[in-house]
């Protein structure tokens, strides 16, 4: 399923935070949404969510505008992984991620999800197999976000929203949860950071500056050197690494 923001203005706080964002997310890609911090990242992604509306513009999850939809059908539809997910909770690392099956459940309590296997699908894709009877209070940073992508796999989801999914993470585990996610096919929108791991494991790229598009596109035609310096005012080497066979970011102090 695509998804599309056009013409999309969101004010916060007496601030635009986004202004007039156009951009298209195309079917089964991986777009990555790059730029400084408070560039308005998050800010699109929680509109591509459909959790807030935005002033002006829509946002399109296929045809249709996210904010029409109902909520048991946005969530069956998109899954969001947040950059701070709560602290607290009194659960287990499994019962964490059958929250991602509450869009499937009946609507009486104690009704069967009929797909209750997707939970150990989700978790094996995730690797935290072997945390699920872990409280979730005392797992790592990285554990947390491990486990919450797991739940957001169990949501099923034809869009996959990831604020920040790299965050805790060592380089081990990063690799492998951008490999896990390309290997879906499912839509997926990621805000990155990591420029290196953005060109290496994105389709194209949405860059925001200032809640503005400053580039959007394949990833080869977006991620010079010229836009390093506009946007992040870093002077950088931007290449294509034979070995590598992708493009990488090799920056000077
Ligand atoms: N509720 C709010 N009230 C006022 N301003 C807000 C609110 N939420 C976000 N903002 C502002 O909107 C701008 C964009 O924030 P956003 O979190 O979307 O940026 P970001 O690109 O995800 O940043 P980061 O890389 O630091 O996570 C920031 O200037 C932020 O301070």
């Amino acid at each position: 399923m695509r998804v599309g923001a056009q013409d999309v203005t969101w004010i916060r706080g007496g601030q635009t935070v986004l202004d007039s964002v156009t951009a298209e997310m195309p079917e089964g890609a991986v777009t990555g949404l790059i730029g400084p911090n408070g560039s308005g990242k998050t800010s699109l992604l929680l509109l591509l969510a459909g959790l807030h509306r935005p002033a002006h513009g829509r946002v399109l999850l296929g045809e249709r505008e996210v904010a029409t939809l109902p909520a048991r059908e946005r969530a069956r539809l998109v899954a969001l992984l947040e950059q701070q997910a709560a602290t607290s909770l009194p659960l287990t690392a499994r019962q964490v991620v059958e929250l991602g099956r509450i869009p499937y459940r009946g609507r009486w309590p104690g009704a069967a999800d009929p797909a209750a296997s997707v939970v150990d699908e989700a978790m094996a894709a995730a690797h935290v197999q072997e945390l699920a009877e872990r409280g979730w209070n005392t797992l790592s940073g990285g554990e947390r976000q491990r486990v919450q992508l797991a739940r957001s796999l169990a949501q099923q989801p034809s869009v996959l929203l990831l604020d920040e999914p790299t965050n805790h993470l060592d380089l081990g585990h990063q690799l492998d949860l951008l490999r896990t996610v390309r290997r879906l096919g499912v839509t997926t929108v990621a805000a990155l950071h990591d420029l290196d791991l953005a060109a290496a494991y994105c389709d194209r790229l949405v860059v925001l500056d200032e809640g503005r598009v400053a580039a959007s596109g394949p990833v080869e035609e977006v991620l010079d050197s010229g836009l390093v310096a506009r946007v992040y005012g870093v002077t950088a080497e931007v290449e294509r690494h034979r070995s590598a066979g992708r493009v990488t970011v090799v920056w000077h102090r």
